[in-house]
C-alpha cells in the first residue's frame, strides 16, 4: 500500500510490527543516546483496561498511534498532537468461550497498517479492517473456526496490496495456514496450509531447486524401533540424501496414528512476525509443531511442520523450505521469525529457533550458511547439518509413550519463544531474548475431539544450567556465535529494539523495561514498570522528539498460569511450576499498560 511505504520511509513513524518489512526491529532515530539515556523518564502512560498478557507493540502513522490489547482485542487511536486523546475506539464483540481455545494466553500481537486502514486479527478469528480516521469497520471476514480450535494471535501484516494472517491451534489438531487477504475488500487472494498435498501447500515444480535434500522423504533412522521406548533417531549420512521429493506434506506421516491421515490434523500453526523482501518479492515465516505432542504416534518426518517457508508474495507459491526439527519429539515449534539483513551485498535470513540453534541462510535460495547452538545446554542433537539442515538426535533426549524423558534442555518453549530479536545494521548484531529452561515430557496418549485440547503429553520446566530462567544476548548472524550475553532472573519474554544510537531495550517480567549497551550489553538505564513485560520495545517520533515505549502486561505461556491461579507444577503445560516465583513480583492478573518515555 503506499501510504504504508511512505509511511515506513519516516523514522518518526513505527508503521509495522517490526518497523520495518525486514523484521529489524531497529530505528534509524538516535536523539536518545548512550550519554543521556540514564535521564529518559516517563512521559505519558495508557491504561488498556485489559488485564492478562499484552504482547506486540502499538503502530505510530503521523500524529496517530493505534493501541491493541489483549482480549477482547480493543484497539484504541491516539492523537500524539493532543495529549494522546482518544480519537476513536473499537470494542469487538467476541464469544467468551473463544479464551478457551487459546493455548498460551489471551495475546494479540498488534496490528497492522496501509490502504488506509487498521487490521486487526481478532482472537476467535476475524481478521477486521477499520477505517485508520474513522474506526469505522470497513470489511470483516472469517479466518479461522475456534469451534474446531482454530484461534489467532498474530499481528496482521501488511505487504503491497495483501494484508497476511496465520492460524493458531497445533494444541487442537488444527490443520493451520498462512493467508493472503486484498486490502481493498478482504477477499481471500491465497491460502497455503502448512501440511497435506503440495497443490494445497501451494509447493511449485522449482521448490528447493537448489538444496533438494530439503526435500527428502526421510532424514532419520529408526535405532531400536524409533517409536518406541528405547528408541531413537540417527541422522541419514549427508551424502545419502538425495531429495527432490514430492508431496511430503502427506508421504511423511506415516502410520499407525493417532487419527486417520494425521496431516488432517497435523497442526504447524502460524503466529510470528513474517518478513518482506521487495527485491525477490519473497516473505518468510515458520510453521509450528505437528500435532499431536506424543511423537510415536505420528511416525514420520511430519512436513511442513516445523520449517521456515520462503513464499512468493503474489502467489504464495514456495520458493524453498527447510524443516528445521523433523518429527518432533519436544514442541519445538518453528514460528519463530526471520530476520533479513544484508552482508558482503547478499541478503540473509536469520532465526533463533525454539530448538536452541540459530540459523542463517542466503535469503534467495535457503542455503545454509551457518547453525550454531545458542547455548551449550542444548542437549537434544549435537547440531545442524549445514548441506541437508538436519539436527543429528542425541538417544538420551528421545521422548516417548508413558515414559518420563528428564533433563531435556531447552525446554518446550525453547531458548526463544513468541519475543523478536532485533538486528541493528550498525553493529551487525542481533540482539535476543532468551529462555533458559529445561524440562521432563511424557508424551501420553489422547484421542482426538474436535474443539477439544489435543496435547498427548505432560510436563515440567526448571532453570537451566546457570540457575536463572532467562538472558539476553547478543549474535554474530554470520557464524551465530556469541558476543555478550546478560542473565536474567526470568525468560526475557518481550522483543527487543535496538537503535542508531547503539542502545538496546528491552522489558523483563519481573517488571523492568531495559537499555543496555549494544556493543557491550552494559546496562545503561531501567524503569519499573506496573506489570511483567511481554511486549515488543518500540520507538516514534514527535514533533522533533524521539520517544520510546513498552506495553506491560504480564502473560503469555510464561505467565498464563499466575494469571490464571494454577499452582500444580505440570499446569499450563509446565509453566505452573517452572514461572512460580513470578507471583512475588506481579499481581495476578497482570494489568495490561503501555509507558511511553523521553528525555
Ligand atoms: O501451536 C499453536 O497453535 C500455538 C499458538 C500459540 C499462540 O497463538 O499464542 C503459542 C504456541 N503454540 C506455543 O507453542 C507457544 O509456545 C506460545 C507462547 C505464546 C505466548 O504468547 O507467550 N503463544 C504460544
Amino acid at each position: 500500500a503506499a501510504d504504508q511505504e511512505a509511511a515506513l520511509k519516516d523514522a518518526n513513524n513505527w508503521a509495522h510490527p517490526r518497523g520495518q518489512h525486514n523484521n529489524n526491529g531497529y530505528s534509524a532515530l538516535a536523539q536518545i543516546n548512550k550519554g543521556n539515556v540514564k535521564n529518559l523518564k516517563a512521559a505519558w502512560t495508557f491504561a488498556t483496561g485489559v488485564n492478562r498478557g499484552h504482547e506486540g507493540s502499538p503502530v505510530v502513522v503521523g500524529n496517530m498511534m493505534y493501541v491493541h490489547t489483549a482480549f477482547p482485542n480493543n484497539v484504541y487511536a491516539l492523537d500524539l498532537n493532543d495529549n494522546q486523546k482518544i480519537v476513536w475506539s473499537y470494542f469487538p464483540k467476541q464469544d467468551p468461550s473463544v479464551q478457551a481455545v487459546l493455548c498460551c494466553d489471551n495475546v494479540s500481537r498488534g496490528l497492522g497498517y496501509g490502504d488506509g486502514k487498521i487490521y486487526l486479527q481478532q482472537n476467535d478469528g476475524m481478521l477486521v479492517a477499520l477505517d485508520a480516521k474513522t474506526g469505522a469497520k470497513v470489511w470483516d471476514v472469517k479466518n479461522t473456526d475456534p469451534k474446531v480450535g482454530a484461534t489467532n494471535t498474530n499481528a496482521p501484516h501488511v505487504i503491497k496490496d495483501k494484508v497476511l494472517t496465520g492460524c493458531s491451534g497445533a494444541e487442537f489438531g488444527v490443520r493451520c495456514f498462512i493467508a493472503a487477504y486484498n486490502l481493498k475488500d478482504g477477499s481471500l487472494a491465497w491460502k497455503a496450509f502448512s501440511t497435506g498435498p503440495d497443490s494445497e501447500v501451494l509447493i511449485g515444480a522449482d521448490f528447493n531447486k537448489e538444496n533438494p535434500s530439503y526435500s527428502a522423504l526421510s532424514v532419520y533412522q529408526d535405532v531400536n524401533g524409533g517409536n518406541k521406548q528405547g528408541g531413537s533417531f540417527k541422522a541419514v549420512a549427508a551424502d545419502q540424501i538425495k531429495g527432490g521429493e514430492k508431496e511430503l506434506g502427506t508421504r511423511t506421516w506415516l502410520k499407525p496414528q493417532a487419527v486417520k491421515d494425521g496431516w488432517q490434523h497435523g497442526g504447524g500453526s502460524v503466529w510470528g512476525w513474517w518478513p518482506y523482501d521487495a527485491r525477490t518479492n519473497l516473505v518468510y515465516y515458520g510453521t509450528g509443531n505437528p500435532s499431536v505432542w506424543n511423537p510415536d504416534v505420528r511416525p514420520g518426518d511430519n512436513k511442513w511442520s516445523m520449517t521456515i517457508f520462503a513464499r512468493d508474495l503474489d502467489t504464495g507459491v514456495a520458493k524453498w523450505g527447510m524443516q528445521m526439527t523433523p518429527h518432533d519429539e519436544w514442541d519445538y515449534d518453528g514460528i519463530n521469525e526471520v530476520i533479513l539483513f544484508d552482508k558482503g551485498g547478499k541478503t540473509y535470513a536469520w532465526h533463533h529457533d525454539r530448538n536452541g540453534f540459530i540459523y542463517t541462510w542466503q535469503a534467495g535460495n535457503g542455503t545454509l550458511v551457518a547453525a550454531e547452538k545458542v547455548h551449550p545446554f542444548v542437549n537434544w542433537a549435537t547440531g545442524v547439518d549445514l548441506k541437508t539442515g538436519v539436527p543429528d538426535k542425541l538417544a538420551s533426549a528421545s521422548t516417548h509413550q508413558d515414559y518420563n524423558a528428564k533433563g531435556v534442555c531447552p525446554a518446550a518453549l525453547g531458548t526463544k519463544d513468541q519475543q523478536p530479536a532485533a538486528y541493528s545494521p550498525k553493529t551487525g548484531l542481533m540482539y535476543t531474548p532468551l529462555n533458559h529452561v529445561c524440562m521432563t515430557y511424557e508424551p501420553v496418549e489422547s484421542k482426538y475431539v474436535a474443539g477439544q485440547p489435543w496435547v498427548g503429553a505432560t510436563l515440567t520446566m526448571f532453570a537451566g544450567p546457570d540457575g536463572v530462567m532467562g538472558g539476553f544476548g547478543a549474535y554474530d548472524p554470520m557464524t551465530n556465535k556469541k558476543v555478550w550475553y546478560n542473565k536474567e532472573k526470568f525468560s526475557a519474554w518481550g522483543g527487543a529494539l535496538t537503535t542508531a544510537s547503539n542502545i538496546v531495550f528491552y522489558g523483563t517480567l519481573d517488571r523492568w523495561f531495559k537499555a543496555v549497551d549494544a556493543q557491550s550489553g552494559k546496562e545503561l538505564w531501567k524503569f519499573q514498570v506496573g506489570s511483567g513485560v511481554i511486549g515488543n520495545a518500540f520507538t516514534y517520533g514527535n514533533k522533533g522528539k524521539q520517544y520510546v515505549g513498552v506495553l506491560s502486561g504480564i502473560g503469555g505461556w510464561a505467565g498464563v498460569a499466575m494469571n490464571l491461579g494454577m499452582t500444580n507444577d505440570t499446569d499450563a503445560l509446565g509453566a505452573a511450576g517452572g514461572y512460580k516465583e513470578l507471583t512475588k513480583y506481579n499481581a495476578a492478573p497482570g494489568g495490561g499498560a503501555l509507558n511511553v518515555f523521553s528525555l
